[in-house]
């Protein structure tokens, strides 16, 4: 994979070069897209895998994942900006209206590139109303994200399942279209499952971070954090005080090792860890009955083992 990876990071620039004209926006969007790939393409590799299970041949798969990593570069920006988590980011040193403006031109011009990946019209329009519409479901749970209201289990994973597994349901069945096959329920399905494994297992990283993306210091609501919450007991009721406002932080960043404990005592991280196991092992199942190249599948196994 690691070659693909090169190979759609250069797309990613080639596409902006062509839907772009020279001037401030291309600059900007070029530059973070050099930024977005020093990370890994999870999403670009989903496009890849599913292209190849369901038995594409066109030969412009890459110009698909490529597409799709234009419009989650787009959502990183803008959850970099509402988060406000990720000072190091290059568009969190960027004047905010310049970031917010690239970040808008991604979401049209992601579509437009989805489209024109594939040789039939029909099948183009087929792929950019998908995306849109996973866009939008993955910005409906944002917006509950940003307001916060997760206030037990089932809130939460609603949540969850509407913001980050569209992101994996996108990536997916634009493999599948482009291969030239139909919306396939059973990938939207077992896509789903693989998006709320993989936030939980973020949230369980989140949980345990001790900087500006910690949950516990920005007083955000996760599965592990509502766990910790529920049971860390009274030796630990500083948790508790600070994470609902009635003390500062000044009170708490000491106290990273004791924070760790709760954390394990509690049992915090492994409910988390077997509820995100849960959601992946039901990926499995519903892959392995899935009708693809069993190759592939072994290998899109493989990755997200
Ligand atoms: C339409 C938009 C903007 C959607 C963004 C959805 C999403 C999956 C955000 C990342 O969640 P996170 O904040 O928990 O992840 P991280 O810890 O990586 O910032």
């Amino acid at each position: 994979m690691e070659e693909f990876k090169t190979r759609i990071a250069d797309k990613m620039l080639e596409l902006a070069r062509g839907w772009l004209d020279d001037g401030p926006l291309r600059s900007y969007t070029e530059a973070f897209i050099r930024e977005k790939i020093k990370e890994p393409m999870v999403f670009g590799e989903l496009v890849i895998y599913h292209y190849y299970m369901f038995r594409g041949h066109e030969g412009n798969e890459v110009e698909t994942a490529a597409a799709i990593e234009l419009a989650i570069l787009a959502c990183d920006i803008l959850d970099d900006l509402e988060d406000g988590d990720a000072p190091s980011k290059l568009w969190m040193n960027t004047p905010p209206p310049h970031a917010l403006h690239v970040a808008t031109s991604l979401l049209a011009m992601a579509p437009l590139a989805l489209a024109a990946s594939v040789p039939d019209e029909l099948a183009g329009a087929r792929l950019a109303t998908m995306m849109n519409r996973q866009l939008l479901h993955s910005a409906e749970g944002q917006m509950l994200d940003l307001v916060d209201q997760m206030k037990d289990e089932i809130s939460y994973l609603n949540m969850v399942g509407r913001k980050s597994a569209p992101f994996f349901v996108m990536s997916c069945m634009a493999g599948v279209l482009a291969a030239g096959s139909p919306w396939n329920e059973g990938v939207a399905i077992y896509a789903c499952e693989l998006g709320i494994a993989s936030q939980i297992k973020n949230d369980v990283r989140d949980l345990l971070r001790w900087d500006e993306k910690s949950d516990f210091l920005r007083r955000k609501g996760s599965l592990p954090m509502l766990w910790l919450m529920e049971n860390a007991g009274e030796e630990y009721g500083w948790i508790t005080d600070y994470y609902s406002g009635r003390i500062a932080v000044d009170s708490v960043l000491d106290k990273k090792a004791q924070f760790r404990e709760a954390c394990e005592k509690s049992g915090a991280i492994l409910y988390a860890s077997v509820q995100g196991r849960l959601y992946y092992n039901r990926f499995c199942s519903l892959l392995e009955q899935t009708d693809a190249e069993p190759v592939w599948k072994d290998k899109l196994l493989q990755r997200f083992s």
